[in-house]
């Protein structure tokens, strides 16, 4: 495919996405209906669909429309190319601009231009103080690629070696000890020997910091209360040898847990919302709640245009009744970790110290948060103790 070529896949795409169908659905439709296309193609087309969610607001604004061709008129103008390259008309490349595109539109300004929603811009801003620009600035771009290495399995530098052999380039992550990041051929990964084998398995070094915080010993028994596909949960596998549980609301999301847990080398036993009940109290929880996801809207940028103030409250209500449940599955002298993917501070800190002012058996032991800008997802974790009984 021509890069224009690619370009009007990505309109087409975008467009569906716009009318409501989902980024990744949209994609796979577009990549069974091209058969033409190769795997640079798709990547590239890919790449151009997720630029354009990123940064949906400005580039609609510089392109003059919220529409397929308007994103990506936009993303032109943003990248300082000329459209008139791009908007040819030959072969499968967008067709000729029109005079109404070829008018230019006021730039973009305030939170328009930092691609974050109007309503949510003063509690992102008084969240993130100082650095909300440059948050909002690193939330536009595409996220570094991370692995986690399974120390079960090999050392950081024994997974390099075996990375470098498979044309994979990678360095260690300063955000945590078992931390990669890819620097070269970050697309060989699903094919590489080290993943199959389970010596390094994709996360971000956020995630895995949570996991370093967490005070893990040998014999633990340990619940990951929302474990959706366990990312966290073969995290903590793999620093101590715990009495492991998952659980999730939506046990689906577990189901590819058992197959990612025998490939690390670790056992996991997942416990249905009644099990739970009956299975604790647990020496540690770890609830990973569901969140705005502000942290990680790199990678899934449709969630950021998908929040409402309703949908954050209502996220705001879970998150504290989570908590409150979790609290009531830690045993006395035990530690629940309450962790999200988000850098607001109505999701973070404020959750904890409401429920901290609520459980006198309660007391924070440590808080901790990584930012976009530092090069990690968002991540916040607060670690709390409950008194021991009598
Ligand atoms: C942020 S995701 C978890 C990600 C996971 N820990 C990981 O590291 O890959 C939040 C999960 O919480 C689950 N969830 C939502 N409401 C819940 C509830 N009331 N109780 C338990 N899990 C819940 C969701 O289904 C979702 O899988």
């Amino acid at each position: 495919m021509t890069p224009a070529a690619r370009l009007q896949a990505a309109i087409e795409i975008l467009d569906q996405v716009l009318a409501g169908e989902p980024a990744e659905k949209a994609l796979t439709s577009w990549g069974r209906r091209s058969r033409f296309a190769g795997s640079k193609d798709r990547a590239a087309v890919r790449d151009h669909v997720f630029t354009a969610l990123r940064c949906l607001r400005s580039h609609a604004a510089l392109g003059g429309a919220r529409s397929g061709r308007g994103l990506i008129l936009g993303a032109l103008r943003d990248a300082g190319q000329d459209p008139d390259e791009v908007f040819t008309g030959q072969g499968h490349a967008p067709a000729p601009l029109t005079g109404a595109e070829r008018q230019l539109p006021p730039p973009p300004e305030g939170a328009e231009a930092l691609d974050i929603p109007d309503w949510l811009w003063p509690a992102f801003s008084a969240s993130l103080g100082a650095e909300a620009e440059a948050a909002a600035q690193v939330l536009r771009r595409r996220a570094p690629v991370h692995l986690r290495v399974n120390t079960a399995r090999g050392t950081l530098e024994q997974a390099q070696e075996a990375l470098t052999a498979e044309g994979i380039a990678t360095r260690p992550h300063p955000a945590a000890a078992t931390a990669l990041e890819v620097t070269e051929g970050a697309r060989k990964l699903r094919t590489a020997k080290a993943y199959a084998d389970g010596l390094v398995e994709l996360q971000d070094a956020a995630s895995q910091a949570v996991v370093e915080q967490l005070p893990l010993a040998d014999g633990m028994s340990v619940l990951d209360y929302c474990a959706g596909g366990g990312g966290k949960s073969l995290a903590m596998a793999a620093r101590a040898r715990i009495r492991l549980h998952a659980h999730d609301a939506d046990p689906k999301r577990m189901k590819d847990l058992p197959e990612r847990a025998a490939r690390a080398a670790a056992s996991v036993t997942l416990l249905s919302s009644a099990e739970v009940a009956r299975t604790g109290p647990f020496d540690l929880v770890l609830c990973d709640v569901p969140c705005s996801g502000s942290g990680s809207w790199r990678r899934a940028p449709e969630g950021k245009w998908r929040l409402t103030p309703e949908g954050l409250r209502a996220l705001q209500e879970t998150q504290s009744e989570i908590l409150r449940t979790a609290a009531g599955l830690t045993a006395p002298g035990g530690t629940l970790a309450y962790a999200t993917c988000s850098m607001l501070q109505a999701e973070n800190t404020q959750q904890v110290q409401t429920f901290i002012g609520e459980s006198p058996e309660w007391s924070l032991a440590a808080e901790q948060s990584w930012q976009v800008q530092d090069g990690t997802d968002g991540f916040y974790v607060a670690v709390l103790t409950r008194a021991k009984a009598g």
